[in-house]
């Protein structure tokens, strides 16, 4: 872990010191299994479907003006932009007009208590939710200046542009090599499969424990293995954004260390956003944090430290400190 993580780690917990709320805070605690209403439907749709290009086109975009969230400023390297977005499940509405501009390359954490649309929020992104017959969105959200909820947008093409990793590990019953293989060839990638498999392996930080083992199953890695077969998998197609929900909940302390090393490396190339319960963990990979809570609200989205060590928000820093989550 770096020093400047470190230092984080260490001002996140002299916060919570600072308050004495007289009830157990939420340092270290990981999270139940929540949230997968649709992980099996996810992974499935996540490499099937034909490959084909997203719709072009992204100048002259009109950015609404809207209330933004506090310490939320609009940023020039932003990749993605949720303006005024708005997600409903039938007619329960999940999110409310998020504004949010997730800036390129680093690691942005998206926390808050059960049930308050982060998994939402993060399926948005991708247009994971399409997959959920009840959901609707409302509002608009940029990818690279492209609104991705735009017609001529095929939401394969856009998952190649933005992968995504599920809380359970999902790798397919097949051989390690071809769970990674399989998604270049459903997005039309065939050529130098070899190289890309062992370059996503290798990336993934898991090539050295497999490379004489290529032809085994998946399925009968340990779970911290599997869950990097499955970001090899993610990353094989050279996405920009790497989405994640919950990466490390299913696993064990060692293995999701390797997990969070894993993450901050990663971030170094892609911008990856993260849902997480672990407070600890997301003052130790996050770069930005985002909070939602109760009824689908952004609260407040700002740099890690600020948000750790200085929220604006009192909600925020009750919701940090333990006083209710
Ligand atoms: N597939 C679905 N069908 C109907 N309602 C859903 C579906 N997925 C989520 N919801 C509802 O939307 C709201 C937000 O859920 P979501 O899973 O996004 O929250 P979350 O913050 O990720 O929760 P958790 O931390 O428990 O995973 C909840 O009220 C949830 O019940």
């Amino acid at each position: 872990m770096s020093d400047e993580r470190n230092d984080r780690l260490g001002g996140l917990k002299s916060a919570l010191a600072s308050v004495t709320s007289g009830q157990g805070n939420v340092l270290g605690a990981t999270a139940e299994a929540a949230g997968a209403h649709a992980s099996s439907e996810e992974s499935t749709a996540e490499t099937t479907g034909q490959s084909s290009t997203m719709g072009a086109g992204s100048g002259g975009v009109e950015m609404p003006n809207t209330d933004k969230p506090l310490g939320s400023p609009r940023v020039d390297n932003a990749v993605i932009e949720a303006r005024d977005l708005d997600v409903y499940y039938g007619d329960d509405q999940a999110l409310h007009g998020i504004n949010m501009d997730i800036p390129e390359k680093g690691v942005t954490a998206l926390i808050g208590p059960s049930g308050c649309g982060k998994s939402t929020f993060l399926r948005s992104i991708n247009r994971m939710n399409d997959l959920i017959d009840i959901a609707r969105v409302e509002g608009d959200l940029f990818f690279r200046g492209k609104n991705v909820y735009d017609e001529d947008v095929d939401p394969v093409a856009l998952r190649r542009k933005i992968g995504m990793v599920f809380q359970k590990p999902n790798p397919f019953p097949k051989s390690i090599y071809d769970n990674v293989a399989y998604g270049l060839r459903v997005q039309g990638m065939e050529d130098d499969v070899d190289e890309q498999v062992h370059t996503a392996l290798e990336r993934a930080a898991l090539l050295e424990e497999v490379e004489d083992q290529l032809d085994s199953s998946g399925l009968d890695l340990s779970g911290g293995q599997q869950q990097r077969l499955c970001i090899a998998r993610a990353i094989a197609p050279d996405p920009e954004v790497i989405l994640m929900d919950e990466p490390a909940s299913a696993l064990d302390p060692v293995a999701t260390s390797k997990i969070e090393d894993l993450v901050e490396e990663l971030a170094e190339e892609y911008t990856v956003v993260i849902v997480t319960h672990n407070m600890q963990q997301a003052a130790r990979i996050s770069d930005k944090t985002a909070v939602f809570l109760t009824g689908g609200h952004l609260v407040e989205f700002d740099d890690t430290d600020k948000i750790f060590e200085n929220p604006e928000s009192d909600r925020v820093e009750d919701y940090i400190t333990g006083k209710f989550g």
